[in-house]
């Protein structure tokens, strides 16, 4: 039940038309309701069916659908990242910015004390004049922000970032260790390029962070602080954290049809792997690491959307396979409810891209953690599991960013292997954390930002 009381605030949520931001968004909306607020959460239209079942106040949390327009450059149909490969994302970003006449008219008719936002920098334009504050909540990692996203970068339109830069972290970045090392640094030239009509990705991000009233980032000061202060710096803004804001308890079961293939496994013995809702690998290293969990001999259950080049799994698998694995290898290219996949007694291993959910999710599970980041933001969340909270693994990569399948299934055996010195140490140091990360403290970070948001309004 919400414990409801006379102060309760009306909220206006609209998160970047991505799941992995408006999923973190939903979260805080519901843990927020928990507490008596309500929320009008603004999202396209196809994602409210997907969103539906995470919706655990439906009295106090209203879906406000928008449609978004279709717009040269992107599929007919196209409402969020996952309806597209990547290199569309900027297209969608012109098409949410055409939704402003939407979003405008549903904030003068509802009049929210406060407004969450996190790309749409047009938020606090529409906000200001009607008196609403606004929070820039972000849901990628703090250091991610901080390495490139920063007024210290110095860049404008007319000046790309090179790579010569990138290979230096801006003046003040708090750490040698949560950097991005060699051609890593190309994956993030991409913030010089337009993000909307007109606009860099640099230059939506940095102008949404300086015109909110509060910055709120989703992580806690015992796994980011030094990063969150450097921002607060940068952007001279009060800056809320919620914690890392992992989903409630779910009603729903695992779908018997995985439950009960897991059951027929030993505890602890089987490997995960996700990428999340956006990376779709091209066909010749989707096989590759097929063969690699093919190698580990181990149980799988890999979720992964099918290679470009492929229109489903079954197609894209190598010759053989599905025969040799038959009967310990499920590879499915459909959603899973990963929460409760990584909860199964059965499974043991998560191997993970390292999207900032998914990191908290594998930080809170009882799973070891082997990780194959694939865009910027992700090899930073593995830099902070690897070398600062070193309770994971990372795959080693060739010269040229190839995953081998032998780097894949030493990095899974390695973990996986009870005699294992590696296995040990990062069993041992994931415990630490997830007794240090516990349920009283992440209430204690929602609680704590409650009382932000209170006197952000008074
Ligand atoms: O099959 C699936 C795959 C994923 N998921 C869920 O979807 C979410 C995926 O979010 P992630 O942040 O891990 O990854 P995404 O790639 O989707 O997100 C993207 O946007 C947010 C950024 O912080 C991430 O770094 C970026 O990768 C997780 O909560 C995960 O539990 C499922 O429930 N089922
Ligand atoms: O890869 C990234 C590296 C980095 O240093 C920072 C970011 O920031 C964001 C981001 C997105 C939205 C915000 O409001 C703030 C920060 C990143 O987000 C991803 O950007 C992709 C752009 O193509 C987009 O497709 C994806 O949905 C976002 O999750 C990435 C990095």
């Amino acid at each position: 039940m919400p414990e409801t009381n006379s102060s309760d605030i009306h909220i206006l949520m609209f998160a970047w038309f991505a799941f992995g931001h408006m999923t973190p968004f939903l979260h805080l909306a519901n843990k927020l309701a928990k507490r008596g607020h309500r929320i009008t959460f603004v999202l396209p239209k196809k994602a409210v069916n997907q969103l539906e079942h995470l919706n655990h106040y439906p009295d106090l949390i209203s879906f406000h659908p928008v449609t978004v327009p279709s717009v040269t450059g992107l599929p007919p149909g196209t409402e969020t990242c996952s309806d597209i490969p990547i290199f569309l994302t900027h297209f969608l970003s012109i098409a949410m910015d055409l939704t402003r006449d939407q979003v405008e008219s549903v904030m003068t008719s509802i009049k929210p004390k406060l407004v969450f936002y996190d790309t749409a920098h047009w938020i606090p334009d529409i906000a200001k004049p009607l008196g609403i504050k606004t929070i820039c909540f972000k849901v990628v990692c703090a250091a991610s922000l901080a390495i490139v996203l920063v007024p210290a970068r110095n860049l404008t339109s007319e000046r790309p970032i090179t790579e010569a830069e990138l290979a230096e972290p801006p003046p003040g970045y708090p750490s040698t260790s949560v950097v991005l090392r060699g051609r890593e640094v190309q994956s993030l030239l991409f913030v010089s390029n337009p993000f909307g009509e007109g606009i860099t990705f640099h230059e939506r991000i940095t102008l949404a962070l300086k015109n909110c009233d509060a910055i709120s980032l989703r992580t806690c000061r015992e796994v980011e602080g030094k990063f969150c202060d450097y921002l607060g710096s940068q952007y001279e803004k009060p800056v809320l954290l919620t914690g890392p804001v992992l989903p409630e308890e779910s009603e729903s079961p695992l779908d018997e049809r995985w439950g009960n293939w897991l059951a027929g496994f030993e505890p602890g013995s089987v490997v995960y792997c996700s990428f999340g809702s956006q990376i779709i690998l091209g066909k010749t290293q989707f096989q590759e690491l097929m063969l690699g969990f093919e190698l580990t001999g181990l149980p799988f259950f890999v979720a992964l959307k099918p290679p470009l080049e492929a229109a489903t799994i079954e197609e894209a698998l190598p010759e053989g396979f599905e025969e040799r694995v038959k009967g310990r290898g499920v590879v499915w290219g459909g959603w899973v409810q990963q929460p409760l996949m990584l909860a199964h007694p059965s499974v043991g291993c998560f191997v993970s891209h390292c999207g900032f959910g998914s990191m908290w999710e594998s930080l809170m599970s009882d799973c070891q953690i082997v990780l194959v980041p694939q865009l910027g933001d992700q090899i930073l969340n593995a830099r902070l599991m690897t070398a600062e909270l070193k309770l994971a693994v990372e795959v080693k990569r060739e010269e040229n960013g190839w995953l081998s399948k032998e780097n894949l299934s030493e990095a899974i055996k390695s973990v996986m292997d009870k005699d294992s010195e590696v296995g040990k140490s990062v069993k041992e140091n994931h415990k630490k954390w997830r007794d240090t990360l516990n349920p009283e403290l992440m209430n204690g970070y929602i609680d704590k930002f409650v009382q932000g948001m209170h006197e952000l309004v008074e």
